[in-house]
């Protein structure tokens, strides 16, 4: 199979001849049906620190353009859900070719325009590729922003402002050291959805604590169309690449929100 994408010939469709998990009871994402979710008043406020980074890229690899730090830098996340602290990893982004489009999770039925991924992982494992591999669905845990159009996002701008750099697949720059990730944040982790899941591209493994904003971020059309001008390695707009929703199997969705 060519390397696995969002085409015709090589996307979620074909995902399982070479991931079987692809059709397994907890994959991801799914669509967050607000008459099916539960509210759990045991969930915990989610604390992210994360702390600037001194040598980080932004990169294209082909599928998503991605924020990665060079090794760890003690930047973590706790609560919520969570049982442990994990530790972060990067963060990325998946969108559409149209503001009708792009998002991954959908509340009930509607996609926002892109998500934005932050990935963490569990710090009891000696790395990322270790909690990948760890089995069960404490090995990562992903916080998923909807993003929609609107005001300019003064946060992520620094990020956007650097798309045109790695329009290529198998580019990457650096990132300057005063990018401030937590600005990117909400100043309050409240009103999310929570569930068991999977990474959403191959490899596919279930080893996901899935933490899904309600509220979704703004960003510009400016900034949109700055992720819409992105290549894949096909030469093709990047734009399209999320997986559609899997079915929920006997899942249950947490809220910590009424
Ligand atoms: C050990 C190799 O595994 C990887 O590199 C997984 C990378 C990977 C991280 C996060 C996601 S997502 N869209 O579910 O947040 C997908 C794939
Ligand atoms: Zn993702």
């Amino acid at each position: 199979m060519a390397p696995w994408g969002y085409e015709k010939d090589n996307g979620p469709a074909h995902w399982h001849k070479d991931c079987p998990i692809a059709n397994g009871k907890n994959q991801s994402p799914i669509d967050l049906i607000n008459g099916e979710v539960k509210y759990d008043s045991g969930l915990k406020p989610l604390t992210a620190k994360y702390v600037p980074f001194s040598d980080a890229k932004f990169l294209n690899n082909g599928h998503s353009v991605q924020f990665q730090p060079s090794a760890g830098n003690g930047s973590e996340l706790t609560g919520g859900p969570l049982a442990v602290k994990y530790n972060f990893e990067q963060f990325h982004f998946h969108w559409g070719n149209n503001d009708t489009e792009g998002s991954e999770h959908r509340v009930d039925g509607k996609m926002y325009p892109a998500e934005l991924h932050f990935v963490h992982w569990n710090s009891t494992n000696p790395s990322f590729k270790d909690a990948v591999g760890s089995g069960g669905p404490n090995g990562l845990a992903v916080l998923g922003f909807f993003l929609k159009v609107g005001a300019e996002n003064a946060a992520l701008k620094p990020i956007t402002d650097l798309i045109p750099k790695v329009k290529d697949a198998g580019t990457s720059v650096t990132v300057p050291s005063n990018f401030d990730m937590q600005a990117i944040l909400p100043a309050t982790l409240t009103d999310y959805y929570t569930y068991d899941g999977s990474l959403t591209t191959p490899p596919l493994a279930e080893c996901v604590k899935w933490i899904v904003f309600k509220q979704p971020l703004e960003v510009s059309a400016a900034q949109m169309e700055a992720f819409r001008s992105v290549i894949n390695r096909d030469g093709k707009p990047m734009g399209g690449n999320y997986r559609p929703p899997c079915p929920l199997h006997d899942r249950a969705v947490k809220t910590s929100f009424k």
